[in-house]
């Protein structure tokens, strides 16, 4: 498999068993072979959609002393704004020319779980623009609900129950993030300078792209192909995370944005697991030797998020 496949995800939502375990087998081939597909038949709508595009452009527009006061800087949980050129997904190349503003899941200071400072458990920060908080939390749940689908296809691949994933998707940790990359107008030549090469940290991502071009992806025969915008369809790719969980029957790829001609802007989802969820290969794959040592999801997480961020080891005053 040289390209990335289409798959009609409504097959995952019948109840008929026989077409969920078809499409969960689309699902698992193109995991195992290319770590990307297409998402389409995903049942969010698309209005959805364009009203999360929307937000996002009246985000990016503010100025940016509103932008920095909502800084990551702030945020012990990844939430929050990371300005132009203050992330490197490839930390042996330069500095990613974007911007970007990240959510998690949406929980109340006087949660337990925020009160005791558990990790990744923080509240989301909110920019002061009306409608904006409810607009940008339904294309959220929308997403988090296809994110768990699309985990019961991967089960059924895998042969573990059906549910297996529904216990570590009940209180998942999530970063969704709006991303905005400039114009380029041809001044950068370097063919990672919108987001370094790299792969996702977690489960799995789901992407909506506007129609600028820009997306990478590299395949297993080591060619960089362009992931296209293909209307109605999310990009979709699984995570690291997934990778070690599967013991490597499924394989994360590396991906990279160049700098786009126009302004271009997405949207990432990331849907990784609960935070004290235990990655064990063994409950995948028991007849395997495991590849790699079980860990918390959370501890994980951190381990990946220190190597990418400077503010999150270098001071954290
Ligand atoms: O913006 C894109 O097209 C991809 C972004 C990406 O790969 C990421 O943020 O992990
Ligand atoms: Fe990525």
């Amino acid at each position: 498999m040289k390209e990335i496949p289409l798959i009609s995800i409504a097959g995952l939502r019948s109840d008929d068993i026989e077409e969920r375990r078809k499409t969960a087998a689309e699902l698992g081939r193109a995991c195992r072979e290319v770590g990307f597909f297409y998402a389409v038949d995903h049942g969010i709508p698309q209005s959805v959609i364009d009203t999360a595009f929307a937000e996002s452009q009246r985000f990016f527009a503010l100025p940016v002393e509103d932008k920095q006061a909502l800084s990551i800087k702030r945020s012990p949980h990844n939430r929050g704004y990371v300005a132009m050129a203050d992330e490197k997904l490839n930390p042996e190349s330069g500095a990613d020319m974007k911007e970007a503003f990240n959510l998690g899941v949406e929980l109340p200071e006087d949660h337990p779980e925020v009160v005791a400072g558990k990790p990744f458990r923080g509240v989301n920060f909110w920019p002061e623009l009306a409608g904006w908080r409810d607009n940008l939390l339904a294309y959220f749940d929308a997403c988090l609900d296809l994110g768990r689908v699309i985990h019961r296809g991967f089960s059924l691949d895998l042969g573990v129950s059906e549910d297996f994933f529904a216990q570590h998707l009940a209180e998942p940790v999530v970063t969704m993030r709006i991303l905005r990359y400039p114009a380029s107008a041809g001044q950068s030549d370097r063919k990672d300078g919108g987001a370094g090469a790299h792969t996702d940290y977690g489960n799995l991502t789901l992407l909506a792209t506007d129609k600028v071009a820009g997306l990478e992806v590299l395949t297993r025969q080591g060619e960089w192909i362009d992931a296209p915008h293909v209307e109605g369809a999310f990009v979709c790719n699984i995570g690291d995370c997934l990778m070690r969980w599967s013991n490597d029957t499924y394989v994360s790829t590396p991906h990279r944005v160049r700098p786009p001609e126009q302004e271009r802007y997405s949207i990432a989802y990331f849907l990784e697991a609960n935070p004290d969820s235990v990655v064990d290969s063994r409950d995948i794959c028991p007849d395997e030797t495991p590849k790699y040592a079980p860990v918390t999801f959370a501890d994980y997480l951190k381990s990946r998020l220190d190597a990418t961020y400077e503010h999150r080891t270098a001071d954290n005053s």
